[in-house]
């Protein structure tokens, strides 16, 4: 199999006598979903907090692309190539949806915005963050304030503020949380073709999508993998029916 992009090698973190995550390991290939599924308090926020960098491991090691980027901060890890996108939003409600993507691209090239006086340093930040929004589907709305978005919308949004920084994967968490049917639809469909541009390691609760996106689940439970497999492979695995699936379904 070709090297990964995102490899995560004997993670383990512990709060008190409680290990969140008791050491994972797993991989994120070229062009796929990952998706991390578990029930409440399996350790899945975590472990994508250990990923992101806002949460220092006890043990194990974060390799994007071939480097080790344990020791990281949150910013330099989004500087290296990861894009992410979280349940708690960092978009700035009173800027518009262009000038949130503007702002995501100018910290990527890291300077600050008091610098940002050149006209063509701005026309192309505006282009690429026009670019971004085209790409979500959200250009109609480029000017409009975050705050007054929809929710689907403010979720593509933060989609094409980590897009915008050309990432070399995602992390995706709940990204269809508060979305309707409608909008899980027109999601899936997305991210489907986002994948083909950088693989996306994926919390989601919409069992529905999860099945219909993931190229393969891996299941948490009580911070370790107890299973890894394709759709069908998890779907049919008694062990995680037993600790997860058969629960939904009860
Ligand atoms: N900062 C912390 N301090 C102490 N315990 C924590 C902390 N963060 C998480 N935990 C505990 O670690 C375990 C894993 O929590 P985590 O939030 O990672 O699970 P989760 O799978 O994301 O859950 P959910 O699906 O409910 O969001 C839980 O028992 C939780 O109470």
């Amino acid at each position: 199999m070709a090297d990964p992009v995102l490899d995560l090698r004997g993670l383990s973190k512990s709060f008190g006598a409680l290990k969140a995550t008791d050491d994972v390991t797993l991989t994120l290939q070229r062009g796929e979903i990952h998706a991390l599924i578990g029930p409440n308090g399996a350790g899945k926020s975590t472990l994508m907090g250990l990923v992101s960098g806002k949460i220092a491991p006890d043990a194990g090691q974060v390799w994007l692309d071939g480097a080790d980027i344990t020791a990281l901060s949150v910013a330099r890890r989004a500087k290296a190539g990861l894009g992410r996108s979280f349940q708690v939003s960092s978009l700035i409600p009173d800027y518009s949806a262009l000038r949130n993507v503007m702002l995501a691209l100018q910290g990527r090239q890291g300077h600050s915005y008091r610098f940002l006086r050149s006209v063509n340093r701005d026309t192309a930040l505006r282009e690429g963050a026009r670019a971004a929004l085209t790409r979500v589907g959200l250009s109609p709305r480029a000017s409009v304030e975050a705050a007054m978005l929809s929710h689907g919308e403010r979720r593509l949004l933060e989609i094409a503020v980590a897009l915008a920084m050309g990432p070399k994967c995602f992390l995706l968490d709940e990204p269809m949380a508060g979305l309707g049917s409608e909008g899980t639809t027109r999601l899936v469909t997305f991210l489907n073709a986002l994948k083909h541009e950088a693989p996306i390691l994926l919390i989601e609760h919409d069992m529905d999508a999860v099945f219909r996106l993931a190229d393969r689940i891996s299941v948490l439970v009580y911070g370790r993998i107890i299973a890894t497999g394709a759709p069908a492979d998890i779907r049919a695995n008694p062990q995680v029916r037993a600790a997860y699936l058969g629960e939904e379904t009860a």
